[in-house]
């Protein structure tokens, strides 16, 4: 079972920090995207323009229930993952860290939106919306919320990686 799972918005950081949560942890990173994209043979881009979005969510909320059993470490999903009720249900009793980020910061991350279809055209409209939309639901799932606005990824990882100590001492890494 996942030790830590992270959620949150395209662009709060839940791949980058993964990495470094994973690291300061002594375990590895597992993020779905990644995941997807090995198994279809291509991007998650290409996914959502060859076979599109219905698809695109089938194959995650697999590629998620497989990652939250089969992983130990840490797991970073893609920022809709929530939006399937089977993914919403299965994180319940896993610790799920809600990486928070505001439009401007969002907007600065994701840059011109590349590889991230859902915002194409309108980069700053499609992250205000969706940051709107998801905000309730991201809530919903997380155990712990940490704000990433005007923060390195080391330091969100570091707070991450504090809390958990408090919370389980014995599986909350190897920092010295
Ligand atoms: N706290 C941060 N501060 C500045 N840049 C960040 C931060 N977290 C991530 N980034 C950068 O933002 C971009 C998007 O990060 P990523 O981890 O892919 O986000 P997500 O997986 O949540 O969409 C990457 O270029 C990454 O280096
Ligand atoms: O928010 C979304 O619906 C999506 C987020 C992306 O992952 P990141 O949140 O890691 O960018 C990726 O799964 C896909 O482009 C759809
Ligand atoms: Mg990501």
């Amino acid at each position: 079972m996942a030790a830590v799972v992270l959620v949150g918005p395209m662009g709060a950081g839940k791949s980058t920090v993964g990495a470094l949560l994973a690291s300061r942890l002594g375990v590895a990173l597992r993020d779905t995207d990644a995941d997807i994209a090995a198994a279809a043979g291509k991007s998650v881009q290409d996914i959502f323009v060859d076979e599109g979005e219905e698809h695109f969510r089938t194959v995650e909320a697999s590629a998620v229930a497989a990652a939250l059993v089969e992983h130990e470490g840490v797991v970073s999903l893609g920022g809709g993952a929530v939006l399937a009720e089977q993914t919403r249900a299965l994180l319940e009793g896993h610790t799920v860290v809600y990486l928070r980020v505001g439009v401007a910061d969002a907007v600065k991350r994701v840059g011109l939106g590349s590889g991230r279809p859902l915002l194409l055209g309108n980069v700053r409209g499609r992250i205000k919306a969706l940051l709107e939309e998801r905000a309730p639901i991201y809530e919903s799932v997380a155990t712990l919320i940490v704000d990433t606005d005007d923060r390195a990824a080391a330091d969100v990882a570091d707070e991450i990686a504090a809390a958990l100590s408090g919370q389980n001492p014995a599986t909350a890494g190897n920092r010295n």
